[in-house]
C-alpha cells in the first residue's frame, strides 16, 4: 500500500488513519464516508508556507476552497494561517459563518452576480479577481454605491497550455477566464481599472489549469507576467504590488502520476520571478498562490462497503459499492484513475482483479477499472485513496442519494465536521404540487 500521510495498516490488519482504526469509524459513521487525514494537510500547508518564508518572500497562501469547503475545514485553513479563495457567494458565506479573517479572502469566477459583488463589498473582503470588463463596470459602479474602495487583481490568460486533462486547461487563450495577455485585453481592462475611482488595482492574477506535474508551465506564466509588468510600468508608470500564480500542483493518484513535492514548484517560481524583477528593474512583488487539490488531495480516503457482484466470464468481474458518482464524479467526468484497498484486510494476498461499480443508473457509473484485490466478500470496506479535492466539492444527489458525511481524523481522534445527508434533507427544499389538473 503506497504511504499518504498517517495511513498505515495497523495489527489487525486494518487501515488506520491518523491513529483511528478506520473499522472503527465505519462502525461510527456507517458508509460511504470521506475521511480526512488533518495531520496531512497541516503537513502541507506549512510546507508551502515555509518555502516563502525560507526564501524571504512575502507570500499569501490562499487555499482555493472549491476543493472542499465546509465551515470545519475553512477554520483549519485560518489556523494554518492561510488566505483563502472563493468563487461562489455560498463559498463566501461557508468562509463568513467560519469566521474568517474577511480580509484574506479571494474572490474568484467569471460570472460574479451582482448579489455576490454586494456581499464581497459588505464583508469588506481583501480582494476580488476581476475576470472580465462586464466585471469591472459592475463592480466599479456598485462600490460607487456604497462607497466603498476594493482592491482587485486583473485575470489574465497567458495563453499556456498545461500538460494536463483538456477539460481544465484554463490558461489558454481560448478559455472562458480572463483577459487576454497578448491582444491588447489586458492593456484595456487596466486603463479603466487604472481610471476607475474605487477600484485599486493590486496586480495581475493567472491560473494555468490543474493537476500539472511540470514546473515549465507556471515558469512560463510567470515569466510572461513579469515582461508585461515591466512593459507597463513604462507604458502607465503601473508597479504590481502581487502577483497571483494561481494553483494547480499536481498530486500522486496512481503510479502514472508523478508529481514533484509542492515546495519545488514554489522555489522554481520564486527564483523565476527574482531574476525577472532584477532584470527589468521592478520593486519586488508579493507572490500569491492558490492550491487547491495539493492541500486536500491525498489526505482524503473514502470507505464504501462492497454489495453485489457480476462475473462475466472471460470478461471482466464488477464489483458493486454504497456510493459511486454522487459523491466522487470525477472518473466519470475526466477519466481520473484511483487506488483502493480492502481496507478491512489490507494485507491479504491479491486474488482477482475487479472493476469498482457506482450504484447510480448509469452505466459510467465506475469508480475503478482493473483493481487488483483480495477476493471481496459482501460488505467488506473499500478504501478509495485521494478523493479529498473535488470529491465531496462535487458531491451530488443524482438519483437521490445523499451526500456522504465527512469526518477528520487527527492524534486518535474522530469527529464529523459535514453530517450525513437524510432523506428528510433531500426531499426538505420540495414542494406539493399546488395546482390539480382537470382531466
Ligand atoms: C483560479 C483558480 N485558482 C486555483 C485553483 C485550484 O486549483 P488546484 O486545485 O488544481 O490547485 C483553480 C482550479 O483549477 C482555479 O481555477
Ligand atoms: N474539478 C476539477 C478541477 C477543476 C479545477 C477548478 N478550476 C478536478 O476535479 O480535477
Amino acid at each position: 500500500m503506497i504511504k499518504y500521510g498517517t495511513a498505515e495498516v495497523n495489527e489487525l490488519g486494518h487501515l488506520q488513519i491518523g491513529g483511528v482504526d478506520t473499522m472503527d469509524l465505519v462502525e461510527q459513521f456507517g458508509t460511504p464516508l470521506y475521511v480526512y487525514d488533518v495531520g496531512l494537510i497541516r503537513e502541507r500547508a506549512r510546507g508551502f508556507k515555509t518555502t516563502f518564508e525560507n526564501l524571504g518572500v512575502t507570500a499569501q497562501v490562499a487555499y482555493a476552497s472549491k476543493a472542499f469547503s465546509a465551515i470545519g475545514m475553512i477554520q483549519l485553513v485560518a489556523q494554518e494561517g492561510l488566505s483563502l479563495d472563493v468563487v461562489s457567494g455560498g463559498e463566501l458565506y461557508t468562509a463568513i459563518k467560519a469566521e474568517f479573517p474577511t480580509e484574506k479572502i479571494h474572490f474568484h469566477g467569471n460570472n460574479k452576480s451582482k448579489e455576490e459583488l454586494l456581499m464581497a463589498i459588505q464583508y469588506n473582503i481583501g480582494c476580488v479577481v476581476v475576470d472580465n470588463f462586464y466585471e469591472l463596470e459592475l463592480l466599479q459602479s456598485l462600490c460607487v454605491e456604497m462607497n466603498h474602495t476594493m482592491k482587485i487583481l486583473l485575470r489574465v490568460t497567458p495563453g499556456i497550455e498545461a500538460h494536463t486533462h483538456d477539460y481544465i486547461l484554463t490558461g489558454k487563450e481560448d478559455s472562458k477566464f480572463g483577459f487576454d495577455l497578448n491582444n491588447g485585453q489586458a492593456e484595456e481592462a487596466l486603463t479603466v481599472a487604472l481610471n476607475s475611482s474605487h477600484l485599486h488595482v493590486l496586480g495581475l492574477h493567472c491560473h494555468i489549469g490543474s493537476q500539472i506535474f511540470e514546473t515549465i508551465g507556471f515558469v512560463l506564466a510567470a515569466e510572461k507576467l513579469i515582461k508585461k509588468l515591466a512593459d507597463w510600468k513604462n507604458q502607465f508608470n503601473f508597479e504590481a504590488k502581487v502577483l497571483n500564480l494561481g494553483g494547480g500542483f499536481g498530486i500522486r493518484y496512481t503510479n502514472e502520476d508523478t508529481p514533484l513535492e509542492p515546495e519545488e514548484y514554489v522555489a522554481e517560481i520564486i527564483q523565476k520571478v527574482q531574476t525577472g524583477v532584477e532584470q527589468y528593474q521592478l520593486t519586488m512583488p508579493e507572490i500569491w498562490i492558490e492550491p487547491g487539490r495539493s492541500l486536500v488531495g491525498d489526505a482524503g480516503i473514502t470507505l464504501y462497503k462492497t454489495g453485489s457482484s457480476k462475473t462475466i466470464p472471460e470478461v471482466r468481474k464488477y464489483l458493486a459499492i454504497d456510493g459511486g458518482m454522487s459523491d466522487n464524479i470525477r472518473p466519470a467526468l475526466y477519466d481520473a484513475k484511483y487506488e483502493a484497498v480492502l481496507a478491512n484486510r489490507v494485507n491479504d494476498p491479491v486474488e482477482e482483479t475487479v472493476s469498482v461499480a457506482g450504484k447510480c443508473c448509469e452505466s459510467g457509473d465506475m469508480l475503478i477499472w482493473d483493481l487488483p484485490l483480495p477476493k471481496a466478500k459482501e460488505e467488506d470496506i473499500l478504501a478509495v485513496f485521494c478523493t479529498g479535492a473535488y470529491g465531496y466539492s462535487m458531491a451530488n444527489n443524482y438519483n437521490r442519494i445523499p451526500r456522504p458525511p465527512v469526518v477528520f481524523v487527527e492524534n486518535g481522534e474522530a469527529y464529523l465536521i459535514i453530517k450525513r445527508e437524510s432523506y428528510e434533507d433531500i426531499v426538505k427544499l420540495d414542494l406539493p404540487l399546488s395546482v390539480s389538473v382537470k382531466q
